[in-house]
């Protein structure tokens, strides 16, 4: 990409000086004397960085990859065109030494790493060079400017430490009653939808039996919400209860998650300008990105404040087991955010923690779900191990013991995270120029596509029926002396290395809790067909909503009670 900034510095710099020192040679017009400059350096500088250099000049040309299929926008418009991870799934089948590379919007170089020798480099061994990009920084109106997801070097670190406790095995343990009791109550909103009127003549015999489409996505992400707030910050928002449209943050997420057109332009937008130009243009889109923000931050806000108030009001009072080590509790308690501007950063923090903490795992459950209409035979299988560890019923409050006596679940969850990672693709940028694989060099600025949804259905790393759903394969994974063929670096989920996902342990257990809850208490069948255009070629049957998460675009499912304890079909597929 050209470099505006100081073409334009450059240009205003002669439209100053050159009609005082030349008045004959140019217009004493500062207007035209500035584009006479302007965009002659604009064009020259944009031919470089667009034509010559990614083609003819740059250390990274000769490394494999698509041939280019257009001239100026690489393989933009095929990204664009496909759900995001999709286009690398072709790619990575390219003969590669661990490294493709090809060209995104106007040309600019992309890296994507295919190897776990080529990932362990970039996400660890190197992971001080290759850091969060500045693209990235439109996110941060949503993830919280100076919370633990954008921050770097000695600062990422720091909070990553302070947050430990709240992330602890022994901490999340004591989360898990607190995961069923949403899970429950997530399940109840469910069945009360799927309530068939049995005085309703226009309901046919066919559609009784399948049940109720509902919406399950929705019920995820308010059960996801409401889990987040009470786990984390010690405040249950009531998501659930009061529905997607009287909560304000569930429904300032549910405006910011919508990609309708006005949506898709806007985001168009984003990449070809600056975000923060992006972020003040008058357009809806842009109206609802700054208007939700400002949601996100006085409700984090008052987060902090309520605790503080009740902390001082009450000094000697014990908090309950739970908040004593929750994510409120361990930031306040370091004594770094009493000041004003630290009261800012804490409330990035708890913006950081809402919204990475919360869509993600609805988007899991998402996919579980889609996973589950597939493959009726598995649902039999996790409700079959369910009902024989409680025959008497739902237990009134599910432990981690108890997660860890439901193996076919965990495999299940496993697969499906894998199968269909929630975050499909992330970016990293090389801060200076490094090498890598032994002789390749990466100039400064270069960009890296870790790609999760094209690795996980690599035939190189996962073996031929990498784009099987096979809940079997991970038996005895993580479990010592037994033998399992995967190793923690095939799973790109939640990103390897010292930024990785800090809430993998917290959302893998609360997903497991989750899906127990609905194929306990309700079978699911068949998704809406025929949404939007299929990608069977591409290995989806579903059209998929793009965005930072990639789920199903339609979250209805039919959906029908079931008795507790009975069980129908117990084959493996
Ligand atoms: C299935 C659910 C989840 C998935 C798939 C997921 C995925 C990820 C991924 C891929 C990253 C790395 C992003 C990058 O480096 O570009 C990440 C980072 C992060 N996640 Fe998650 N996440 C999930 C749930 C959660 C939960 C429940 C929490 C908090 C309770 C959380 C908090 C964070 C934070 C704070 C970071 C930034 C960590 C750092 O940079 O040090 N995530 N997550």
């Amino acid at each position: 990409m050209p470099r505006l900034l100081p073409i334009t510095l450059l240009s205003l710099t002669f439209a100053y000086l050159l009609p005082r020192h030349y008045p004959a040679l140019l217009s004493p017009s500062p207007a035209i004397t500035f584009l006479t400059v302007f965009l002659p350096l604009l064009l020259t500088s944009a031919l470089y960085h667009v034509l010559l250099y990614p083609r003819f000049l740059s250390p990274l040309r000769y490394l494999p990859g698509p041939k280019p299929s257009t001239l100026l926008l690489g393989e933009f418009p095929l990204i664009y065109r496909l759900p995001t991870g999709f286009p690398h799934i072709t790619w990575q089948k390219l003969p590669n030494d661990g490294l493709i590379r090809y060209l995104g919007l106007w040309n600019t170089e992309r890296l994507f790493p295919t190897s776990i020798e080529m990932l362990k480099e970039i996400l660890h061994t190197q992971a001080d060079v290759f850091v969060k990009p500045n693209t990235l920084g439109g996110l941060s109106t949503i993830l919280g400017k100076r919370g633990l997801f954008f921050a770097e070097g000695e600062e990422q670190k720091h909070y990553r430490r302070m947050l430990l406790p709240s992330f602890g095995v022994t901490h999340l343990r004591k989360l898990v009653p607190v995961f069923w009791d949403k899970a429950m109550e997530m399940v109840d909103c469910i069945i009360r939808e799927a309530q068939i009127p049995t005085e309703d003549e226009t309901v046919t015999d066919e559609e009784r039996e399948k049940g109720r489409l509902v919406d399950i996505s929705k019920w995820a992400s308010l059960a996801t919400l409401d889990i987040i707030g009470t786990a984390g910050f010690g405040y249950d928002f009531n998501a659930l209860k009061n529905g997607e449209e009287a909560n304000e943050l569930s429904n300032a997420y549910a405006k910011l998650l919508k990609r309708d057109r006005a949506a898709m332009g806007w985001i168009m937008l984003m990449m070809l300008l600056p975000w923060w130009l992006a972020y003040w243009l008058p357009t809806e889109s842009a109206r609802t990105i700054r208007k939700s923000q400002k949601t996100f931050q006085r409700v984090s806000t008052q987060l902090i404040r309520e605790r503080r108030e009740k902390q001082l009001s009450n000094p000697q009072s014990k908090d309950s087991d739970i908040k004593d080590n929750d994510i409120l509790s361990v930031m306040l308690r370091s004594g770094e955010f009493d000041t004003p501007s630290g009261e800012e950063i804490a409330r990035d923090q708890i913006m950081t923690f809402l919204a990475a903490g919360h869509e993600t795992t609805a988007t899991a459950l998402s996919w579980a779900l889609h996973a589950l209409t597939l493959h009726p035979a598995h649902q039999s299988l996790l409700r079959t191990e369910l009902y024989t560890l409680f025959p008497r019923g739902p237990p009134k409050a599910l432990t981690h013991a108890d997660l860890t006596q439901l193996p076919k679940l965990r495999n299940f969850c496993l697969e499906v995270l894998r199968l269909y990672p929630p975050v499909p693709l992330t970016l990293r940028t090389a801060k200076r120029e490094t090498i890598l694989n032994g002789g390749v060099r990466v100039p400064k600025g270069t960009m890296v596509v870790v790609v999760p949804w094209a690795l996980h259905r690599s035939t190189g790393l996962w073996g031929d029926d990498a784009g099987e759903f096979r809940p079997g394969r991970w038996e005895g994974y993580g479990q010592p002396g037994k033998e399992c063929t995967i190793n923690s670096w095939m799973l790109q989920t939640f990103i390897s290395g010292p930024r990785s996902c800090i809430g993998e342990k917290f959302s893998l257990w609360e997903f497991m809790v989750l899906v127990t809850g609905v194929v306990g208490r309700v079978e699911v069948r068949e998704r809406v067909e025929g949404v939007g255009r299929r990608l069977e070629e591409m290995g989806s049957i579903v059209e998929i909503q793009g965005g930072i998460t990639g789920k199903p675009k339609d979250g209805r499912v039919w959906v029908k009670e079931v008795e507790w304890g009975s069980s129908r079909g117990e084959k493996e597929e």
